[in-house]
């Protein structure tokens, strides 16, 4: 039992790190970035749940906010945080949550993946467009389009990457008895 929750945490250790990694995939666009981290924390909530998910996201924007370059660009610090893209970062740690959660309310299935993935893109996309705004001092329409509408599609693609990789590999850690879950996973 207590190794059993070793292994989770250790697990959610892997993921903030994987997420620091996965920040550093970037495509510039004007404001924000497109960045790999959405697929990162989609992973972390699909394969660890909602609440290590939830702790994986925890230790990634802790990180950051030590300072450690672990967001996009390889930046840290508080000043991120605060800064135009913070919203999105602090979002990642309500997303793994939210959809880790949908997933243990329904069954860790592709299909259920996948809307719980969409969900949390849109949370994500949430959190990131109100603090744009405010930070910018933009109208809501130049931040919903810029920092919102602009990620959809690629969103979309990451959502559904996050769910069919995610379903694969925590079918795997569970087949081969690396970790054990209440419910087995059903497909
Ligand atoms: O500075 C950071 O590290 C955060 C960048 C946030 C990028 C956001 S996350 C949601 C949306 N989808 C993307 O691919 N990029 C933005």
């Amino acid at each position: 039992m207590r190794n059993e929750r070793l292994k989770w945490l250790l697990l959610s250790a892997v993921f903030a790190a994987v997420t620091a990694v996965f920040s550093q995939i970037t495509i510039p666009l004007p404001l924000i970035p497109i960045t790999g981290q959405t697929l990162a924390v989609g992973l972390a909530a699909t394969i660890l749940g909602s609440r290590y998910g939830t702790l994986a996201m925890i230790i990634y924007v802790l990180l950051g906010a030590v300072g450690l370059p672990v967001f996009s660009g390889a930046n840290g610090g508080l000043q991120v945080l605060v800064g135009k893209s913070g919203g999105y970062i602090f979002g990642f740690i309500l997303t793994a949550y939210i959809t880790g959660l949908i997933l243990e309310k329904t069954r860790f299935s592709f299909g259920w993946a996948l809307v719980a993935n969409h969900v949390g893109m849109v949370v994500t996309l949430v959190c990131g467009v109100i603090q744009l705004k405010y930070v910018l001092d933009i109208p809501w329409s130049a931040a919903v389009m810029s920092g919102g509408v602009s990620f959809l599609l690629v969103g979309v693609v990451k959502a559904v990457l996050a769910a069919w990789i995610g379903i694969k590999v925590r079918e795997r850690l569970v087949s081969t008895g690396l970790v054990q879950v209440n419910k087995p996973t059903l497909s």
